[in-house]
């Protein structure tokens, strides 16, 4: 229900896809608390649901107006994507399919890609002049490829996957491995695809008072630990909770539409999978994860970053399985 208290500021108009499933859920609440574009912007919810789960979105409204959050004008609930990206400035599009045991993202690319090509589609005639859209739902990277390509009236660089979580889960894994505080680091990348194969690139990373550099000497930790736990965090969470990463997906979300949206702080920067210029050797149009900074309006790769040959080579190989999902969807021909 609208909400009639007077707000300071404009409302922003947040549309989050698959609203009811277990990542809607843990993200709807932060969001309307004003975790994700800050606690003084009013904001107004829409949900867009498949028929079949409006019910339960009707359930999360409910509860949403029963936390009084005070930035909070309105939740609007939807299963028709026209009406739900209706001038929206931010979509979320995390409705899709998840994968289970036994699945590599990538599999997922026929059961999801045709979602994404009808909400390009639908971005494309009825979204903002300024909507940026964050594509969570997998294959992040392809499907964000996808959406893109589906609207052609939207510059691409207002399109970007989600490869935050896999940066936070580097930085955990950095703090656990190196005993610093998470605030103690920065100059973490990842590289390439939401998969098994993104590069977590440490080498330009400061670690408390170490360089990622120096932790990198450690060949073996480095290649049979690090690398691989947080490439395959995601699979190693399907297999503890038999369910894909909900809470964390969701923060990783808020993360990555905070820096977009109010900017990266100092010169620290982040990773996000945006539409590549044709920079660090991977080709122009993969949506590739990069290392990123934000000026509250476009994501801005750093620039000069010195590749050596150990990242080079893993680097390439992220691209190459990127370039191979996009075979995949051309292939199918719908999307
Ligand atoms: N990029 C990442 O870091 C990351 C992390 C975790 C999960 N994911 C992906 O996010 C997606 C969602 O995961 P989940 O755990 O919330 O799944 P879920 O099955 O719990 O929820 C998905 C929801 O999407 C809805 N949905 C499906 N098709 C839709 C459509 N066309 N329009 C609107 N809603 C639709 C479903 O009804 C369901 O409620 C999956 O593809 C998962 O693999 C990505
Ligand atoms: O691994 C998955 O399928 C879910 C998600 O992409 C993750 O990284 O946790």
């Amino acid at each position: 229900m609208p909400r009639s208290t007077s707000f300071t500021k404009p409302p922003v108009v947040v549309t989050v896809t698959g609203a009811a499933g277990t990542i809607g859920y843990a993200a709807l609440f932060r969001v309307a608390a004003g975790a994700m574009l800050g606690h003084d912007q009013p904001v107004i919810l829409r949900l867009l649901e498949l028929p079949a789960a409006i019910g339960a979105a009707e359930g999360i409204a409910m509860e949403l107006d029963d936390c009084a959050l005070p930035q909070l004008v309105d939740v609007q609930i939807y299963d028709d994507p026209r009406a739900a990206f209706d001038g929206v400035n931010h979509a979320l599009l995390i409705g899709a399919k998840p994968r289970t045991k036994g699945m590599e993202r990538a599999d997922l690319l026929s059961a999801n890609a045709s979602i994404f090509a009808a909400q390009g589609a639908v971005l494309n005639d009825v979204a903002a002049d300024d909507v940026r859209v964050t594509v969570v739902g997998n294959p992040a990277n392809t499907n964000a490829a996808i959406a893109a390509r589906n609207a052609p009236d939207i510059p691409p660089s207002r399109f970007s996957a989600l490869t935050r979580l896999d940066h936070n889960r580097a930085i955990a894994q950095l703090s656990a491995r190196a005993g610093v505080p998470v605030t103690a680091i920065d100059g973490v990348t990842i590289w390439g695809n939401h998969s098994a194969t993104q590069y977590p690139d440490i080498f330009h990373a400061r670690v408390g008072d170490r360089t990622g550099a120096q932790l990198a000497e450690d060949r073996t930790w480095l290649v049979d630990d690090f690398i691989p736990t947080v490439a395959q965090r995601g699979s190693a969470i399907i297999a503890a909770r038999g369910a894909s990463s909900a809470a964390s997906a969701a923060n990783g979300t808020i993360d990555h539409v905070q820096d977009w949206a109010l900017g990266t702080p100092g010169d620290s920067w982040t990773s996000a999978a945006i539409v590549s210029p044709g920079v660090y050797g991977v080709p122009e149009g993969l949506v590739c994860s990069f290392p990123v900074r934000s000026n509250g309006t476009d994501w801005q790769i750093v620039e000069g970053l010195e590749i050596n040959d150990f990242s080079r080579a893993r680097i390439d190989a992220s691209v190459a399985e990127l370039q191979s999902e996009i075979a995949a969807v051309d292939a199918l021909g719908d999307a």
